[in-house]
C-alpha cells in the first residue's frame, strides 16, 4: 500500500518530482451548460473549476499587455493563442492549493490540445462532453443576462462556427481514446447533473 508521501512524490533518477494533478477536460458547445454543471461538481466533489473564458476576460479586466488582443479575439468568436490561456492555465493552477481540477472550455482547438500535453505533460482522466442542439444553445445564450459581449447573435453565430470546425475534432481525438463521457445536455439541470454525477461516482473512473 502506497503512503500518502509516496502517492505525492515518485522518485525520479534521484530527484522528487511533484505528482501530476488530475485533470478533467469539459467541453461542449457555446451555452451547452458547462460553467453551470461545472459549479455542481466543485459543490459535490472538491474539484477546482478553471474556466478558460473566464480566465482570459479576467486578463483583460487586469489591464494585461494581452488584453487588447484577447478581447479582440473574443468579440470574433476566435480562439486565443495557446500560449496566451495554457499560461493563465498554469498560473491557476500553481495557486489553487488543489489537485484535481475542471478545465472547462479548453482544449477548444488542436493547437490548444498539443500545445497543453507538450507543456504539461497532462493527459485528461476522462473529457466530459455536454451534447446540445444549436437551437438550444442559441436560446440559452440570449437570455444569460450576463453582460457577456459575445452573447449577441452575430457572435454566437460565429462561435458556434468555432466549435464545429476546431473544436468537435479534438472532442473525437479524445473518443478514439476512450476517454469521452458524453452527456445529453438538452435537459433540466437537476437531470443533466444526476448524469455527471453518475460519471464521477463511476467504478469505472476510480483514477479520479
Ligand atoms: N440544462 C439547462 N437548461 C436550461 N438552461 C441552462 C441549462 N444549463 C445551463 N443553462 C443556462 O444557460 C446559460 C448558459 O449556461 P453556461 O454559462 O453554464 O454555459 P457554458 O457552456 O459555460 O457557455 P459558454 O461556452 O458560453 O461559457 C446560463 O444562463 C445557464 O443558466
Ligand atoms: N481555450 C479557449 C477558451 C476560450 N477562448 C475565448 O473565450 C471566448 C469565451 O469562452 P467561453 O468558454 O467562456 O465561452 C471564446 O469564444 C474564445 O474567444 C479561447 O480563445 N480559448
Ligand atoms: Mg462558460
Amino acid at each position: 500500500m502506497e503512503t500518502v508521501l509516496e502517492a505525492a512524490t515518485k522518485e525520479v533518477n534521484g530527484t522528487v518530482a511533484e505528482k501530476k494533478p488530475t485533470v478533467i477536460f469539459v467541453l461542449g458547445g457555446p451555452g451547452s451548460g458547462k460553467g453551470t454543471q461545472c459549479a455542481n461538481i466543485v459543490q459535490h466533489f472538491g474539484y477546482t473549476h478553471l474556466s478558460a473564458g473566464d480566465l482570459l476576460r479576467a486578463e483583460i479586466k487586469s489591464g494585461s499587455e494581452n488584453g487588447t488582443m484577447i478581447q479582440n479575439m473574443i468579440n470574433e468568436g476566435k480562439i486565443v493563442p495557446s500560449e496566451v490561456t495554457i499560461k493563465l492555465l498554469q498560473r491557476a493552477i500553481a495557486e489553487s492549493g488543489n489537485d484535481k481540477f475542471l478545465i472547462d472550455g479548453f482544449p477548444r482547438n488542436e493547437e490548444n490540445r498539443a500545445a497543453f500535453e507538450d507543456v504539461t505533460k497532462i493527459e485528461p482522466a476522462f473529457v466530459l462532453f455536454f451534447h446540445c442542439s444549436e437551437e438550444e444553445m442559441e436560446r440559452r445564450l440570449l437570455s444569460r443576462n450576463q453582460g457577456r459581449e459575445d452573447d449577441n447573435i452575430e457572435t454566437i453565430r460565429k462561435r458556434f462556427k468555432v466549435f464545429l470546425e476546431s473544436s468537435l475534432p479534438v472532442i473525437e481525438h479524445y473518443n478514439s481514446r476512450e476517454k469521452v463521457r458524453k452527456i445529453d445536455a438538452a435537459r433540466p439541470i437537476e437531470e443533466v447533473f444526476e448524469s455527471v454525477k453518475a460519471v464521477f461516482t463511476s467504478k469505472d473512473e476510480k483514477a479520479v
